[in-house]
C-alpha cells in the first residue's frame, strides 16, 4: 500500500507519516525546497521525499505518474488564517491550484487512487444560535479568505467526485493541535510564552487576541487516525466532521495550560492579534463520521495541552 502524503514536513504530515508507518504503509511526501525538515528527521529513510511545487501542474503530473499512489492525503496548505488576509490571493490560489493539479493529475493519468482532502471547520464560518453542535448539513458562512479557499477545496473534492467518479473523502476537521503545532497557532503560541517565561526568556507577560472565541480541539493523533479511516472506510464524495465534540473559550484553553505550570503571569491583549472578522464558535458534531468509520477521538484535552507544554520545553 503506498500512501503520498502532500505537505509531510508539516505539523499533521508528520504525524500522518508516523501513524502510516505504524500501519506498515510504504510513505512517499512531498516537500518543497524551502521546507523545514526538522519535524521529520527522526523518521530518516523511513520515509521518502519527493520535492514538488503543487501549484505546477507540470510538476503534479510528473510526480503522480511515477508514484501511481494507492492513497493520497492531500495535507499541504497555507493554513493560517491570519495570513490569508494580509495574501488573500496566494492563499486561495496556493490551496486551490494545487490541489486542481493533484485531481487532474490523477484524472488524466486515470488511476483510481483514494484521496483524502483537508477541508476545515472554517467553512462553516459565523455560526447561528440553535446551530450547535455543527452538522455537515449546516449552511456555510465563510469569514475569512482561508475559509473561502477551503470552501472552493471542499466543493472541488464534491465535483471531481460527481464529474468523474473521483474517490475523494472530504474531511471537515474542525482545530487541532498536539506536539509541533506551529507556534503562529493559539495552542502553541501560548504554550511557547508559558515555558519562554518559564525558563527566564521573556518577563512574565502573555500576549493574546480574542479570547472569547470557542473552539473544539481535538488531537492531532486522533486526526491522523481519522484521516486513514475516511479512506478506509468513508464514502466517496461525501464530507465529514472530524471534531471532539466540546468546545473550550481560548481563556478556557489558556487556564488548561497554565494549570500545568507553576508561573504566574499577567495577561494583556496585544491588538495586532484581533482579526478583521473572527470566528464566535466552532463546535462540531462528529457523528456522521463515527457511523460511517467508527471514529472517536481518545485523547483527552487536557493530555493534549499538557504533551504541547512538554513538546516547547524540549525545544532549545
Ligand atoms: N493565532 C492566535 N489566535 C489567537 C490568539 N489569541 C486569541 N486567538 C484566537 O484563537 C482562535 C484560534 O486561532 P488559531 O489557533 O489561529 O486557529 P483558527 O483560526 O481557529 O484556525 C485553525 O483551525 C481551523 C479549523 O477550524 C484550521 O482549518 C486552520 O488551519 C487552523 O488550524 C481564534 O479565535 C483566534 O482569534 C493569538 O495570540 N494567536
Amino acid at each position: 500500500m503506498k500512501a503520498l502524503v502532500t505537505g509531510i514536513s508539516g505539523f499533521v504530515g508528520s504525524h500522518m507519516a508516523e501513524f502510516l508507518l505504524s500501519r506498515n504503509a510504504e510513505v512517499v511526501g512531498t516537500i518543497r525546497n524551502r521546507s523545514r525538515m526538522n519535524h521529520i528527521e527522526h523518521l530518516g529513510n523511513k520515509i521518502r521525499l519527493v520535492e514538488c511545487e503543487l501549484r505546477d501542474p507540470f510538476s503534479v503530473e510528473t510526480l503522480v505518474e511515477k508514484e501511481r499512489p494507492d492513497l493520497i492525503f492531500h495535507l499541504a496548505a497555507q493554513s493560517f488564517v491570519p495570513t490569508s488576509w494580509n495574501s488573500p490571493i496566494d492563499t486561495i490560489h496556493n490551496n486551490v491550484a494545487g490541489q486542481v493539479n493533484l485531481f487532474e493529475a490523477i484524472r488524466r493519468i486515470g488511476l483510481n487512487t483514494k484521496i483524502q482532502i483537508a477541508c476545515s471547520s472554517e467553512e462553516y464560518g459565523q455560526v447561528e444560535p440553535g446551530e450547535t453542535p455543527i452538522r455537515e448539513t449546516n449552511p456555510l458562512r465563510p469569514l475569512s479568505p482561508y475559509a473561502i479557499s477551503k470552501v472552493a477545496q471542499d466543493y472541488l473534492g464534491y465535483q471531481y467526485y460527481k464529474s468523474y467518479g473521483l474517490h475523494v473523502v472530504r474531511t471537515i476537521t474542525f482545530n487541532h493541535t498536539g506536539p509541533r503545532r506551529g507556534e503562529n497557532f493559539v495552542t502553541s503560541n501560548f504554550a511557547k510564552q508559558i515555558v519562554d517565561i518559564e525558563k527566564g526568556k521573556k518577563p512574565p507577560v502573555i500576549y493574546v487576541g480574542n479570547l472569547e472565541a470557542k473552539r473544539d480541539f481535538t488531537d492531532v493523533r486522533d486526526v491522523v487516525r481519522g484521516y486513514w479511516l475516511a479512506l478506509e472506510k468513508g464514502t466517496p464524495g461525501e464530507a465529514y466532521n472530524i471534531a471532539s465534540g466540546t468546545c473550550y473559550t481560548i481563556a478556557e484553553m489558556l487556564n488548561t495550560l497554565l494549570s500545568f505550570s507553576n508561573v504566574k503571569i499577567e495577561v494583556k491583549t496585544d491588538p495586532a492579534r484581533l482579526r478583521p472578522s473572527d470566528v464566535e464558535i466552532l463546535l462540531g458534531d462528529y457523528g456522521k463520521f463515527r457511523e460511517a468509520t467508527g471514529w472517536k477521538p481518545e485523547i483527552p484535552f487536557e493530555r493534549t495541552m499538557e504533551d504541547l507544554l512538554h513538546y516547547w520545553r524540549s525545544q532549545t
